[in-house]
């Protein structure tokens, strides 16, 4: 183990003192919540100023957790760190149903579960890594002065969200947790980490007195001026106000127009900011189906807008027919660009039917270019060739649906969310997992990613949701009546602990950053694992390309190496129990397990004889004689019938090297 924190590859090396401090730092701070469970906060009124002052001193500290482990190490490099393992849900209550609550009423462990804080911001934000926070009043408190000032911490998946609120600005934090800081030892906080938790009010509503066509001339400024969220936010306010005319008497045929304005609009902001689900609700709402020149035009971008929203969810077939209508209703018989839409939809839904891709010109491409949208590959999955079954004693598997040769293509996923090492949102962190105390290396910004996109496009999440993982959702977290959305932040933890991929190195800047690319592969997250496996994964950017590396016969379960395939019986399956929870039942773990403990030791002991003559320099005739009589040894401790048809991974690898020695002499 290294002296330092230090990445090499995927593997964070912590020392044992860095580890225990680790360990004791998320520990105390558990238990001096325990401790203090239930009691009412102090009373941070009187230092408000003092308060303020080091919410901007903050800013230039970095996360607690980052600066302690900078500081063992003689490394410059940090990582940040954090507790997982406390799950609890998000705020599922109907927003109308919570009862409003004050500062003073908080209670320090406690989930104030039915209630709502009503808040202004009244300090700036100090955005650290994984962790932001400000200081922020009770509205009401600034009514009858008596308002309470509380420090407001939020987790990494809240950081944008308390960054795009302007100081001053009313929010409502909903059934709010108060509890101990993750920024300053001993300090508690009101603390959010589900981002639906945290409810902006826009000032203005439907009764701000303004007409709807003023705030449709008020987004169109701020697009403008590229304030997407404003943006989307005054074509809301506009909406709000036609649908509350809508039940006055005086409703016309032009609120009508300016509603189809309004989500037209709407529509193109949604799709610039990846909101896919709702620009293609928006881009339909939109429709006139009038058949005067003018309309015609408008419906045909509203279809255009519907169809490139259909396009980036992968939705290829709906996708076209919306292509198709666009340029239908254009004036002229559609334009190059509107042609070439359709016939990319088109090569989408060859690709899924076929599974013929140019894998050539695809990589070729990522040679070509090193931007980010560029190894993202424009292409579709193709899955025909496989099913999602039941596998014995493993939960679900999946299985081929035809007879498959080596080398043969068994599918092609996109992904769903892939996060490159050299991107920004690249972060690998350690986290501590309450449950099991183990310490782990955690794609952080991937989990991040994934909670944002399911955020943005709720159609998603079902299939996520349905991904393997440790999750038992706390009680209150069923399905209600009027149920908010709001993707529960731990839940895809777990769900990205046990399925997120690494498809390596995409660059050099990933080396220079030093995080490590990682990503979500719907189909392929059904994959079980075996140590013998029968396919193997290649990345072409976000591309999964899996080919079958022995015979597969229809039915039988596609598996692939979760591991190192080379690893000792011992290194695979104390990564696998540590990685994945389970003991592998795979026939060259039963046949290992099965060997005495002198055996593997002999077998390991003339592996090492062996590798020590290969390394020998210049090699010699004698030397490969040597190597054959101990390689013929090894091959004679795998004896016994579990042994049949299992491969031998100590020969292997010796025959692997032998031929750069042969070569030698
Ligand atoms: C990525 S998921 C694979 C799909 C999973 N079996 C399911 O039901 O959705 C990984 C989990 O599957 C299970 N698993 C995978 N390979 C296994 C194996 N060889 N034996 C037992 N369980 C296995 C483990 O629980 C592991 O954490």
């Amino acid at each position: 183990m290294s002296p330092t924190n230090r990445r090499n590859g995927a593997t964070i090396y912590l020392t044992p003192s860095e580890d225990a401090h680790l360990r004791q730092t998320f520990k105390s701070r558990a238990q001096k919540c325990a401790e203090l469970a239930g009691q009412p906060r102090q009373a941070t009124d009187a230092s408000e100023v003092e308060l303020k002052r080091r919410v901007t001193g903050a800013s230039l500290m970095a996360d607690m957790a980052t600066l302690t482990f900078a500081s063992e190490s003689e490394e410059k490099e940090a990582i940040v760190a954090y507790a997982v393992g406390n799950p609890y849900p998000p705020c599922i209550l109907p927003f109308k149903k919570l009862k409003p609550m004050s500062i003073r009423e908080l209670r320090i462990g406690t989930h104030h579960r039915g209630r709502v804080l009503n808040l202004r911001r009244v300090a700036p934000v100090a955005r650290l890594r994984v962790n932001s926070w400000t200081v922020v009043r009770d509205i009401d408190g600034d009514v009858d002065g008596e308002g309470g000032v509380e420090r407001l911490e939020v987790g990494m998946h809240v950081l944008d969200l308390l960054d795009s609120l302007s100081e001053g600005q009313v929010f409502k934090v909903l059934e709010p947790w108060f509890t101990m800081s993750e920024v300053e030892e001993g300090e508690a906080t009101i603390r959010i980490e589900h981002p639906s938790d945290l409810l902006i009010v826009s000032e203005d509503d439907a009764d701000c007195g303004k007409s709807a066509g003023k705030c449709k001339e008020e987004g169109n400024t701020a697009l403008r001026e590229k304030d997407l969220l404003l943006a989307e936010e005054k074509y809301t306010q506009g909406l709000k106000i036609i649908e509350k005319g809508k039940e006055g008497v005086n409703a016309g045929k032009e609120d009508d127009k300016m509603e189809k304005d309004l989500f037209r609009n709407r529509a193109h902001i949604n799709l610039l900011l990846s909101r896919f689900d709702a620009a293609k609700s928006d881009a339909l709402a939109s429709l006139t189906s009038s058949e005067t020149q003018k309309h015609k035009e408008l419906d045909s971008k509203a279809f255009l807008r519907a169809g490139l929203a259909s396009y980036s969810l992968g939705n290829f077939h709906e996708a076209k027919k919306y292509f198709e209508e666009h340029v239908m209703l254009m004036d002229r018989d559609g334009d190059k660009e509107a042609r070439s839409r359709i016939r990319k939809a088109e090569c989408r839904i060859q690709e899924e039917e076929t599974g013929i891709y140019e894998f050539k010109k695809l990589k070729a491409s990522l040679l070509l270019s090193n931007s980010a949208s560029a190894k993202r590959i424009d292409a579709a999955s193709f899955l025909q060739n496989v099913r999602i079954g039941e596998s014995f004693g493993r939960g679900r598997g999946l299985f081929a649906t035809r007879d498959l040769k080596p080398g043969d293509v068994i599918m092609v996923e996109k992904a769903f969310c892939v996060v490159f090492g050299w991107e920004v949102d690249a972060l690998s962190a350690m986290t501590f997992d309450v449950r099991d105390e183990r310490v782990r290396v955690f794609p952080a910004g991937l989990w991040k990613a994934v909670v944002r996109k399911l955020n943005d496009n709720p159609s998603k999440v079902g299939k996520i949701l349905d991904l393997y993982s440790d999750y038992h959702a706390p009680e209150s977290d069923a399905m209600g009546e009027g149920r908010r959305g709001g993707v529960d932040i731990w839940q895809v933890h777990d769900i990205v602990v046990r399925n997120a991929f690494g498809p390596g190195s995409s660059g050099d800047g990933e080396k220079e950053r030093g995080e490590e690319s990682a990503g979500l592969w719907i189909v392929a997250s059904y994959m079980n694992h075996s140590c013998v496996p029968n396919a193997e994964k290649e990345y072409i950017g976000d591309l999964m390309v899996l080919r079958a590396t022995r015979e597969i016969k229809a039915g039988d379960e596609v598996m692939h190496n979760y591991v190192q395939v080379d690893g000792d019986f011992e290194g695979r399956r104390k990564s696998l129990l540590e990685g994945w929870g389970f003991v592998c039942d795979c026939g060259l773990c039963v046949a290992e397990r099965g060997d005495e403990e002198s055996v593997t030791e002999k077998r390991r002991r003339l592996e090492r004889e062996a590798e020590a003559l290969m390394d020998e320099k210049g090699g010699s005739r004698l030397a490969v004689v040597k190597i054959r009589k101990l390689m013929k040894e090894i091959e004679g401790t795998y004896t016994g019938k579990r042994w049949e048809g299992i491969p031998r991974l100590a020969v292997d690898r010796l025959k692997e090297r032998m031929e750069n020695v042969v070569k030698r002499c």
